[in-house]
């Protein structure tokens, strides 16, 4: 008799569970990569609509189940580390550092307190006039431009954010090399790993070994520098790279299992989970203010409030961002319900497990789909349908809403996603006026899901088109042009 678990146990082959259904025929290696490559949220759908909402197929070479279901994904993401590890494709494996996974459990453990406390807002508030700072920089540099790739644009600048609170580093030569580097690398993560001249994956294991140099020397110079780093404050205030290697620890057995390889592995993690993800939820977040006026409009108005109290030249605090947005922070998160970021989360059973009499046999690789939780029409009604309201009262049911992940991988950058998110549309809306230019329908799925070609757009100044700010307190919303939206 089977046991109806919800939790992860381990099972005989034989105790006669079944995994499963999928297609009956698989394709050896490829088996339906194809499909999933092509067009991941259909691959779901239709699966879904044949076989239930956990379903056995083949991807990337492996044998492989899909979980949908909240439940489902809260048991996979919330199981110990002893059922489940993290398992990338093959490709993404051989291009991060093997070390990337963190260590050991008690080390990941370790890692995260330490990475985690340059994250968290007790640090993080100390970052925001810099993150500002950058936001502003390159809102500027769009009214110099006719037409602006906003994915391009957001993609820099989420990884000058990130560099900034990793090693404090500014914009400039050595960031845009690093940033050309770090593009490389990400067309090379799903690409088939054949290491030959003039390939997507050689190019990218090129770039790959640039940033580990450029991040290796960072460390060398750090570790000569001495630092004060004894009160509280201090320790609030330093980058992470700092947190990393010099903060003194009594867990000085993890303290000195922390080996710059491991730092290189971490920093290429953060910066490879930090800044695509975040620059495609800024991408859908300027589409959805821009095909929803009168939602523009309420954005508008809160920011112009903030706008007023400010006094001239001082920086948005902490208190403001957390605080005083409330209206944007709904339309960020439900940009992030509806924008299918977070396809899949993949892990590999490391043994013969059960789950709601299925069975997960050791070795196959089980992913999460968070998108699918998002977009399933049982926890969502009219699902498609962008509505912030949805994030008003209380907000989803536990565990439907997972853009961040779930248990001992729950994402480290969530609060700072939503700082820079807040606090470039704070200035966007603001400052100036934006208009579609080329939107060519439908998704670019890789490496993370955006609008086809970008999205491009043509902005203008407001001040600059003879609206000043301080002559029309209290209108915001009726200047509208006719053609820019506001
Ligand atoms: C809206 C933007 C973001 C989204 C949607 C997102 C999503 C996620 C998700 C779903 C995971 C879990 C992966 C898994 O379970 O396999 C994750 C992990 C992670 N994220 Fe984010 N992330 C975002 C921004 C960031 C930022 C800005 C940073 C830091 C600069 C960051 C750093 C990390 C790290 C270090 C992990 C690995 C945690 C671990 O393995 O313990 N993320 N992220």
């Amino acid at each position: 008799m089977l046991k109806q678990s919800r939790v992860a146990v381990e099972v005989s082959s034989t105790s006669g569970a079944k995994t499963p259904p999928g297609p009956p025929w698989r394709i050896p290696l490829v088996g339906e990569t194809l499909s999933f490559l092509r067009d991941p949220h259909r691959f779901y759908l239709t699966r879904i609509a044949r076989y239930g909402e956990i379903f056995s197929t083949s991807l990337f070479g492996d044998k492989c189940i899909i979980v949908t279901t909240p439940e489902a994904s809260k048991w996979l993401l919330q199981s110990a580390q002893k059922f489940f590890k993290p398992a990338y494709p093959e490709s993404a494996n051989s291009l991060i550092d093997p070390t990337r996974s963190f260590g050991s459990e008690q080390l990941h453990n370790y890692v995260r307190r330490i990475v985690g406390s340059s994250l968290y807002p007790e640090s993080l508030q100390f970052h925001v006039p810099a993150i500002e700072a950058l936001a502003c920089s390159v809102l500027d540099s769009w009214t110099k431009q006719k037409s602006i790739n906003v994915y391009s644009e957001m993609a820099k600048y989420t990884f000058e954010v990130a560099m900034k609170i990793l090693c404090g580093m500014e914009p400039g030569k050595q960031m845009d090399a690093l940033f050309q580097n770090m593009q490389d690398f990400e067309k090379a993560f799903l690409t088939l790993n054949i290491n030959l001249p003039f390939t997507t994956y050689r190019r990218g294991l090129k770039a790959r070994d640039s940033m580990f140099k450029a991040v290796e020397e960072m460390i060398q110079q750090r570790r000569k520098k001495k630092r004060d780093w004894s009160g509280r404050e201090q320790q609030q205030r330093l980058d992470m790279l700092d947190s990393m290697i010099c903060v003194e620890t009594k867990d000085e057995k993890f303290a000195n299992a922390v080996t710059d390889i491991h730092v290189r592995g971490i920093i290429m993690t953060i910066l490879f989970a930090g800044h695509e993800t975040s620059a495609a939820q800024l991408v859908w977040a300027i589409k959805n203010l821009h095909d929803n006026p009168e939602l523009l409009h309420g954005v508008k108005e809160e920011h112009e409030a903030i706008r007023r109290k400010r006094e001239p030249g001082s920086p948005l605090t902490w208190s403001q961002v957390m605080k005083e947005m409330p209206l944007t922070l709904r339309v960020i998160n439900e940009t992030m319900r509806t924008s299918y970021v977070g396809l899949f989360l993949p892990r590999e059973a490391l043994d013969d497990l059960e789950y709601d009499g299925y069975y997960f046999p050791k070795g196959w690789k089980v992913y999460a789909s968070p998108s699918m939780v998002h977009l399933n029409p049982k926890l969502y009604t009219e699902p498609y349908k962008f509505d912030p309201t949805r994030f008003q009262d209380g907000g989803p049911k536990p565990n439907t809403f997972i853009p961040f992940g779930n248990g001992q991988r729950l994402c480290l950058g969530g609060e700072l996603a939503k700082v820079e998110m807040l606090v470039l549309i704070h200035h966007l809306v603001t400052t100036y006026s934006w208009k579609i230019k080329e939107d060519h329908g439908g998704i670019r799925w890789w490496p993370v899901p955006i609008p086809k070609g970008g999205l491009v757009i043509q902005v203008e100044r407001e001040v600059e088109r003879g609206l000043e700010k301080e002559t029309r307190q209290g209108q915001t919303g009726e200047l509208g042009s006719g053609e820019f939206q506001h």
